[in-house]
């Protein structure tokens, strides 16, 4: 074997795609996932560790068209908060399809814009596309991640965050203060921050509900984004339940195996993400939707692929 390619978090950042092609690539990744049905992606391997919450999960995913294979280990340790250490590590092999190893790269940035990507992919299919208010549940990676991107989709006038810590809600607003043209304040309350609002993201490590039917206003989209294992939650069975919701999942086969929302709750999903991309779902304008976010393989994979062409590409040059 050649000598290993490896790029580190920062060569990561410095190769990373501008936010709309990765959007566009993303796009037609789960396009073709669940309608051209092209790409192998087995429901991911969950190990944890004992007598914790931390989790050891290893991803692969064989996108054809693209001529890549690969897999993402990630490691997501919740406790690693207190100790201001990330909370979600990890690592991407991305492959040839004659079996060569291409190169290995940092998982950090990719699992951070490729899950709020997908998230205001979602949201662009299936939320008011004239929303003004998104409400951000959380303010960790996430919190951050699905701000940038959805702001970039949607002309907010505000963005509000609710965190269980109220000061870490607080530097999230502080550090992110010239993202965009809309006010960006914190909330006391789920039920403030939800108020009103046209699109909610929930981004918690959290194990039991926090959003509730009552937050949520008739015709709004929420992005549910933690809780993918069958023992957390985010939402609670009154809305997981309710005749008005409709569950779009990015892949239904996981999130029978994954999502504590569906299993506890007994909640059907209904449709896959890249179905309606695909095929745009006409829907009563006070129905809610909700987006279950697991997090595929194939968007991680993909991601490499257009940070490897980059790198490529760059090499060639010099
Ligand atoms: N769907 C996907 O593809 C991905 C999902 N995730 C999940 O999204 C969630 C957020 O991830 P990150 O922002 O990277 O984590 P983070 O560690 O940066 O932030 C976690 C946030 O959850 C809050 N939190 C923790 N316990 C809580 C509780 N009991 N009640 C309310 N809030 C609580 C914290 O205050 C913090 O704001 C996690 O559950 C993570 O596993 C992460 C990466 C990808
Ligand atoms: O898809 C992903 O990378 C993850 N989903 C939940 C934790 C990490």
């Amino acid at each position: 074997m050649s000598k290993l390619l490896h790029f580190c978090a920062e060569e990561v950042t410095r190769l990373f795609p501008p936010f709309l092609v990765h959007l566009e690539a993303l796009k037609e990744t789960m396009i073709e996932y669940s309608v051209k049905e092209s790409i192998v992606q087995p429901v991911r391997q969950q190990l944890t560790v004992p007598n914790t919450a931390d989790r050891f999960i290893s991803m692969p995913a064989c996108v054809p068209s693209r001529g890549v294979m690969g897999i993402k280990v990630i490691c997501a340790v919740p406790s690693n908060k207190e100790k201001c250490l990330p909370t979600h590590l990890g690592c991407i092999q991305l492959y040839g399809l004659t079996g060569e190893l291409l190169c290995q790269m940092d998982a950090e940035e990719i699992t951070a814009k490729r899950t709020a990507i997908c998230s205001a992919l979602a949201s662009k299919a299936l939320a008011n596309p004239d929303s003004k208010i998104l409400a951000v549940i959380g303010a960790g990676v996430q919190a951050e991640s699905h701000i940038q991107a959805l702001s970039q989709l949607f002309n907010f006038s505000e963005i509000r965050v609710w965190n269980r810590t109220k000061s870490r809600a607080e530097k999230l607003v502080r550090e992110l203060h010239d993202v965009g043209n809309f006010n960006l304040c914190v909330s006391d309350t789920v039920g403030s921050a939800c108020s009103d609002a046209d699109i909610v993201c929930t981004v918690t490590s959290s194990s039991e509900p926090v959003l509730f039917k009552d937050h949520v206003k008739p015709g709004a989209h929420v992005n549910v984004v933690g809780a993918s294992s069958p023992t957390t939650r985010e939402v609670g069975d009154d809305l997981m339940l309710s005749d008005n919701l409709v569950i779009v999942a990015d892949c239904l086969n996981a999130i029978k195996l994954e999502s504590g929302d569906v299993i506890q709750s007994g909640a059907a999903p209904h449709h896959e993400l890249g179905h309606v991309l695909h095929f745009p779902l006409s829907r009563d304008p006070d129905q809610i939707t909700l987006f279950k976010n697991l997090g595929l393989a194939c968007q991680d994979v993909v991601t490499a692929h257009l940070i490897y062409k980059q790198y490529l590409s760059e090499s060639t040059r010099s």
